[in-house]
């Protein structure tokens, strides 16, 4: 018999179904979409994280294989789909498989009705497409309600990393993180927007070193108030000199 690879063949009966298996089972179960840039977070059940990144590690060794990597000789990939694993898992696309982030809120007990700006938040993400990484920067303009409540500077930043840390196209980023900041702090109006390079344009396809993708999300008072969303963009600018 010729051995053709030395990972194990990732055949299974219906009792020994991998972990992913289960996991999607129970997402379609419940009607749940899993697409690249959706949370499941709450179809993975304890201890299933370990599992799921032990099942990554075996057919990202059977990928390495198939390009034809002799892993058992090579001292520098030996451990790459180990790390690639972890690193999908627990690192890149942890915003996938992970809760969102505390959010602590206070109340806006000034009433506050001012123009905020968070910016530049770093973004870093991955393309859907090719899984190349996006490196970019967000700028956020809330216009709080007086009546909602307020939510702590870093919190932007960190829901920020959960949505981007999934592979994703950069308009259906920028529109979650405006849904999930709408939904949290319901404001009178909310202003984003992204620059990003996409390294699937420079380190590869067109490698073209300049383009730079803008996307601007303006909602309530911003999409009324043209002053306003002059001077939020204004500012805006005045941080990228
Ligand atoms: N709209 C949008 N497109 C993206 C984003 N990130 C990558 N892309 C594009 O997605 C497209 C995927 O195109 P395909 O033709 O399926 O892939 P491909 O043959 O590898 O394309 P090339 O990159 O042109 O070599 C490419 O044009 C990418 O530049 C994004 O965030 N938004």
């Amino acid at each position: 018999m010729i051995v053709l690879n030395r990972i194990p063949s990732l055949t299974y009966t219906a009792d020994d179904a991998p972990v992913s298996s289960r996991i999607r089972a129970r997402l379609r179960r419940a009607g749940q979409p899993f697409r690249a840039n959706d949370n499941i977070a709450a179809f993975v059940e304890d201890g299933e994280l370990d599992e799921l990144r032990l099942e990554v590690e075996k057919r990202m060794e059977e990928v390495l294989g198939a390009l034809v990597i002799d892993t058992e000789n090579d001292h520098n990939t030996a451990g790459t789909a180990r790390r690639v694993a972890k690193m999908f898992l627990d690192e890149v696309f942890a915003g996938r498989y992970r809760d969102a982030p505390p959010v602590t809120s206070f109340p806006n007990v000034s009433q506050l009705n001012e123009l905020m700006i968070v910016g530049p938040i770093t973004v870093r993400s991955a393309c859907s497409h090719h899984l190349c990484p996006i490196m970019g920067k967000i700028w956020i303009g809330v216009l709080p309600n007086t009546d909602a409540d307020l939510i702590g500077l870093s919190k932007y930043a960190r829901l920020c990393d959960w949505i981007m840390s999934r592979p994703q196209i950069q308009e259906e980023a920028a529109i979650m993180l405006a849904d999930e900041l709408e939904r949290r702090i319901r404001p009178d109006g909310l202003a984003i927007v992204m620059e990003a390079d996409h390294f699937c344009m420079h380190w590869r396809g067109v490698k073209d070193e300049k383009p730079v993708m803008t996307t601007s999300i303006m909602r309530g008072a911003f999409l009324e108030n043209d002053a306003l969303r002059r001077e939020f963009l204004e500012l805006r600018n005045r941080d990228r000199q």
